[in-house]
């Protein structure tokens, strides 16, 4: 039945998630199995995963809770469920589904880097959540990038983190400087942006999960040979290649991003299709990059579009997780890794 809020009396912080703490609900029962078992149901699908800490006057707060409750509506195979939403002690606290396997930056932390069949599986997701939500809820992503895309052990893979709340959005604007990296060459100049930029840094996550690094500064060709010389699942640490390029300070970056041409990848080690695709989500002007629709009937896309459920993701997933068990311990304290 509906749950009150007496019904929850000790909270029990677990902790830090990213963007503020993760705690668990316990109820003030005996401690028994049904106990342990209802706790650890609630934990797991309706604990509030994320809390976002704003200083904003209670009227603004409301406002974005009001906002989010359109999430309620929110139902796609490719988009995280949502549990529903509620501010308390200066955060919004948001209880949405849990994804076991964690987001694939901290995936692409365990593993050298993400193997080309896989990427296919993340495109189609990727593109259907995108179109599911301009054709359902009219509104764009703005943070694609491999922190917001979340995969579990049944081989699904979903989207989160995207704007569905504008007042939200206006009051995180300065804090998430990191994520600008992900943003396309016409949102860091300030001009118009929409879907296009998001299909901008579809293409940059995808060419950095491909790598197994960030691509800006892109790697020498000799580099990207290493990498491939290196088994993706051994103990190996990076090849020293890309210890020694210079990561530019996130100005530097930006400036790269505007100035300099787009990543490609090397198709001696990549399909054609997967190229193609990766040059025409890349493109610096919005007029010749490929948009929503294109990438739908694209080669890779179709290639990859075919079977409904996962297979090959979830195997790949175990195998992520045998060989780091670090990363379930890592997955209890930050299931969203970075913010
Ligand atoms: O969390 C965010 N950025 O992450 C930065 C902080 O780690 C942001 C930002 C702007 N937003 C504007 N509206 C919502 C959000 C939003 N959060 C968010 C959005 C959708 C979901 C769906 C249920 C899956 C969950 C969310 F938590
Ligand atoms: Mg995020």
């Amino acid at each position: 039945g509906e749950l009150k809020h007496d019904d929850l009396v000790n909270i029990c912080e677990l902790g830090q998630g990213n963007g503020g703490i993760v705690w668990k609900y316990c109820t003030f029962t005996n401690i028994d199995d049904h106990w342990c078992n209802w706790c650890q149901w609630f934990w797991n699908s309706l604990s509030p995963k994320k809390g976002i800490y704003l200083e904003v006057k209670p009227a603004v707060k409301n406002q974005i809770v009001r906002e989010l409750k359109v999430l309620d509506r929110c139902n796609s195979p490719y988009i995280v469920g949502f549990y529903g939403t509620f501010a308390a002690e200066g955060q919004i606290n948001i209880c949405m589904e849990y994804m076991d396997g964690g987001s694939l930056d901290l995936i692409l932390k365990k593993v050298m880097r993400i193997p080309e069949h896989i990427l296919g599986k993340i495109t189609v997701a990727v593109l259907r959540g995108l179109s599911y939500l301009r054709e359902h809820h009219r509104i764009m992503h703005r943070d694609i990038k491999p922190s917001n895309i979340l995969v579990n052990r049944q081989g699904e893979i979903k989207l989160c983190d995207f704007g569905v709340s504008a007042q939200l959005i206006d009051s995180t604007l300065q804090t998430f400087i990191g994520t600008r990296s992900y943003m396309s060459p016409e949102r860091l100049e300030g001009a118009h942006y929409g879907i296009m930029s998001d299909i901008w840094s579809l293409g940059l996550s995808l060419v950095e999960m491909a790598l197994g690094r960030y691509p800006i500064p892109p790697p020498s060709i000799e580099d990207i040979d290493r990498l491939f010389d290196v088994d993706p699942y051994g103990n190996q640490s990076r090849p020293e290649g890309y210890g020694c390029y210079k990561v530019l300070a996130i100005f530097e970056l930006m400036e790269w991003i505007v100035n300099e041409a787009p990543p490609s990848l090397p198709q001696k080690h990549f399909s054609p299709e997967f190229c193609d695709l990766i040059d025409r989500c890349l493109k610096k002007s919005t007029t010749e990059r490929a948009d929503l629709n294109t990438l739908l009937h694209h080669p890779f896309y179709k290639r990859y579009a075919t079977e409904s459920d996962n297979p090959d993701v979830s195997l790949w997933i175990e195998q992520v997780y045998q060989k780091d068990q670090s990363l379930t311990n890592d997955n209890k304290n930050s299931q969203y890794g970075r913010s």
